[in-house]
């Protein structure tokens, strides 16, 4: 187990925002970070990259402290794709992924910095992209950049913030694929943020529910999406079902019953046949 927090507290200012968080996040898979809209998900993320800092409680990698570790020696252990983030305007895209190789280069990149920019650069379908100005992408180019980047850090942990919020369902497919691979082969402990809850069942080996800054539920996706749960948390009616053994998938229990007054009309007509 390679990043552990435990007893969790942060606030900001008076307010409190995470009240007792505990969460494993294991080596080689994908931890999915779920709740509503202020629930404590980005706090969380912003206390393992250092951005914000608890008041109490721990976060360990491999057992050492993450808040007293050099900045340089955290910078090689967590990446951090954050939910917003200023582009500093004049960089390239391979600049701006080069950026990942910081903690690891001295006074400048090696040839093997520029092989792991190209392969990522690759891995995320940037390649066409690599001379053009951060300023000039779309949202989605922009984020995957991002996530590049990230990956290039080969960090021991990463951690993403809704890192495919602005990306169209094929690139939300294909960058969750890789995050997902990557986990696996580099047995990286993956932690992120995602509003998609079958997109979390599908990708995800681990999950935590937070509500009003406490973990609610954690374990497999199947164990912790369960319909009484989630239709609490969100304030909303929602259906859980189990369409093969180790999958879930959820569905707001509106959109359940309006599919099922809907009439169907036949795609397809069978064409008529004249003799
Ligand atoms: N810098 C800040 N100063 C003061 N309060 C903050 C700050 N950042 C977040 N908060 C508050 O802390 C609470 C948790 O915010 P957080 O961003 O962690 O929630 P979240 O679960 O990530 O929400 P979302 O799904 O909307 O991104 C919210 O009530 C928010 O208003």
């Amino acid at each position: 187990m390679s990043l552990q927090i435990r007893d969790l507290h942060v606030s900001y200012g008076t307010r409190p925002v995470l009240l007792g968080v505990d969460l494993d996040v294991p080596d080689g898979e994908l931890t999915a970070v779920l709740g509503p809209n202020g629930s404590g998900k980005s706090t969380l993320a912003k206390v393992v990259a250092r951005i914000a800092r608890p008041a109490s409680g721990s976060v360990t990698v491999d057992g050492r402290d993450l808040h007293s570790l050099p900045r340089r020696e955290h910078a090689s252990v967590v990446a951090y794709v954050p939910q917003v983030s200023a582009t500093p305007f004049d960089l390239t895209v391979r600049d701006m992924v080069m950026l990942g190789r910081t903690p690891h280069i001295g006074m400048r990149p090696r040839a093997q910095d520029h092989e792991i920019v190209d392969r990522e650069l690759g891995r995320l379908r940037l390649g066409e992209l690599a001379t053009r100005p951060m300023a000039e992408l779309s949202g989605g180019q922009a984020q995957r950049v991002l996530v590049a980047r990230a990956l290039a850090q080969e960090p021991r942990v990463l951690i993403l913030d809704e890192p495919t919020s602005a990306l169209d369902l094929r690139y939300q497919v294909e960058t969750l694929e890789v995050v997902r691979e990557v986990a696996i082969d580099r047995s990286v402990a993956v932690l992120v943020v995602i509003h998609d809850l079958n997109h979390a069942a599908w990708f995800c080996g681990h999950s935590a529910l937070l509500h009003e800054g406490r973990v609610l539920r954690s374990g497999h996706p199947t164990e912790t999406f369960d319909a009484a749960t989630l239709s609490q948390v969100y304030g909303l009616e929602i259906d859980v079902t189990h369409p093969a053994p180790g999958m879930v998938e959820v569905r707001p229990r509106s959109m359940s019953a309006s599919a099922a007054r809907r009439t169907v009309a036949p795609v397809l007509e069978p064409a008529s046949t004249s003799v």
